[in-house]
């Protein structure tokens, strides 16, 4: 019987001896994010409660003042991400990937690459995103229909695909004129975790590592690890051969690598209230430990694709769905977009994007309804007791190779936090609310040092395609729309389990 946290004090799910509780999300009876809210609310007035991912006990963090002190106090305690079984001599373009870097290779790396998401470097690498949105707004206009019916998230996709395959592999795509382009097969198949192979080798290695690497089990194919590794191999020496500089990812790594330090320009305006700034720790650590390789570049690089495809392209989707479904924010947005656009002669830049509050409030107000990931975790490295606050609680011991796990889905819909948290209101983010929300409980991009990288440039690419879509088109709903949405039960992102079937209406 499952009965660790018992043992430990802790109130625990009713798990089943070989699945624990994830029975639900293997046979996909429930949705992740439905299966949060189940144990979040099991014990109504608790700070944590135990569950279990198979076999493996899982503590999930329910109060944000104990999140905080996991996520940023006693950060040191919980440094890492749980592993998947591979490590860098079996699988390094999977293992070097910040996502499952540990301890301080993870600190390492990630403060050399924590200078190239500062807000300056978005402001260079605007013009890139802008090409890839004009591109697929173009794609829409062209068509001489006046209402186009589809499903918005597979083109969101082939936008996100091709705004990473021009950032971070220094290559340029169209997926939605060229929809079978060599990069959009190869990317869509490393980045389908939702496939019955993929499912049952991440099995296997939670299980059975050793299996795993026996029978040489990877995580990407062959033919998919040399296509990436390729490219940005031939990238970096036509680069270096030819001198040639692309304001790209590729292009800030290599500076990184030279150790070449531009200063940032401080004075560029950020890029969204959602933003997470890089911690202390990070700015702390030594900048330089060990020269980046080439493998390094190529990981991060596909690590920036797996993170930034499909947690960007739902973030858009989920945005046009509730736009479409509250047609006064999509006026009102409307609005602003026009009205700043007239006021700097139509020019669409890096500055005009970031003028528009309304924008960030509904963009900010889409991540606190579907954050890109249901929940995160964290292992704990270093022994670790959880003091007790009330009379019920007893002290809870954890030790290294323990598992926390904080349910951001369920903080973000929480009615003691957010009130109809159901509702899509924007106005909970205008300047004079934001002061209202409760520290620690705006975490759609994570909490603490290990908190997304990218934040930044998400946001910077939904407010992109949005301002460019819906000053052409107006997102509605059809009949196959449905209201309320009910979740993907495969993915641990927040999803509608019937696509975003809406039409784009082009404006008169
Ligand atoms: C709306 C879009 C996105 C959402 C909602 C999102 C959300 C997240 C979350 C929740 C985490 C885990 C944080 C934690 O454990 O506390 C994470 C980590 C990460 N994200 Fe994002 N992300 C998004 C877009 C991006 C983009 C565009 C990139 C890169 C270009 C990116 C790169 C990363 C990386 C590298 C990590 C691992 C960081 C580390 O372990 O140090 N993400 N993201």
């Amino acid at each position: 019987k499952l009965t660790t946290w018992t043992r430990r004090g802790v109130k625990q799910t009713h798990p089943y001896t070989i699945l624990g509780d994830s029975w639900r999300n293997i046979f996909q009876v429930m949705s992740i994010p439905d299966f949060l809210q189940k144990v979040y609310y099991m014990y109504p007035n608790t700070r944590y409660t135990g569950f279990y991912q198979i076999l493996k006990p899982v503590l999930m963090i329910k109060n944000p003042e104990l999140i905080k002190q996991i996520a940023i106090k006693d950060f040191d305690h919980f440094t890492d991400h749980r592993s998947l079984g591979t490590d860098e001599d079996f699988e390094p373009l999977f293992a070097t990937q910040l996502f499952f870097l540990k301890g301080q290779r993870w600190r390492d790396m990630r403060a050399l690459l924590s200078g190239s998401f500062t807000s300056s470097k978005m402001k260079t690498m605007y013009g890139l995103i802008a090409e890839s949105a004009d591109h697929f707004t173009d794609y829409f206009l062209k068509q001489s229909i006046d209402l186009i019916e589809l499903d918005l998230k597979p083109a969101f996709t082939r936008f996100t695909n091709d705004v990473i395959a021009s950032t971070s592999f220094g290559i340029q795509v169209d997926s939605m004129t060229e929809p079978d382009n060599q990069f959009y097969r190869m990317g869509s198949e490393i980045a389908n975790f939702n496939n019955l192979k993929t499912f049952f080798k991440i099995f296997a290695y939670l299980l059975v590592p050793s299996l795993s690497r026996f029978l040489n089990m990877k995580m990407f194919s062959k033919e998919s690890s040399t296509f990436f590794t390729d490219i940005i191999s031939q990238t970096i020496k036509m680069r270096e051969e030819k001198n040639i500089v692309r304001p790209d990812m590729i292009n800030l790594l290599l500076e990184v690598r030279k150790g070449i330090v531009k200063k940032d320009d401080e004075s560029v305006t950020d890029t969204g209230f959602a933003v997470v700034e890089e911690s202390q720790h990070i700015s702390k650590t030594p900048k330089k430990h060990r020269e980046l390789t080439d493998t390094d570049i190529t990981a991060q690089a596909i690590i920036f694709f797996l993170a930034g495809f499909d947690t960007v392209s739902s973030a858009m989707s989920n945005c046009c769905y509730e736009l479409a479904i509250n047609p006064e924010a999509q006026d009102k947005l409307r609005e602003e977009i026009k009205s700043v656009l007239a006021e700097n002669n139509g020019e669409i830049s890096y500055e005009t994007t970031l003028k528009m509050e309304y924008l960030d409030m509904v963009v900010s107000e889409t991540l606190r309804k579907y954050p890109g990931l249901s929940s995160t975790d964290r292992i704990c490295v270093k022994s670790y007791t959880i003091e007790p606050k009330t009379p019920d609680e007893e002290p809870v011991h954890l030790k290294p190779g323990d598992m926390v796990f904080f349910p951001n889905f369920s903080v973000l819909r929480d009615p003691k936090y957010y009130p109809d948290p159901d509702k899509f209101i924007p106005e909970r983010f205008s300047e004079e609310n934001r002061s209202k929300i409760v520290p620690y409980t705006y975490i759609p991009f994570g909490i603490g040092p290990r908190a997304c990288i990218g934040t930044r440039f998400a946001l910077l690419e939904v407010k992109t395609i949005l301002i460019r879509l819906l000053s052409k088109f107006e997102v509605v709903p059809v009949e196959k729309t449905k209201i309320p949405m009910a979740f993907n039960r495969s993915t641990l992102s927040v999803v509608s389990d019937n696509g975003y079937p809406l039409a784009l209406k082009r404006l008169k």
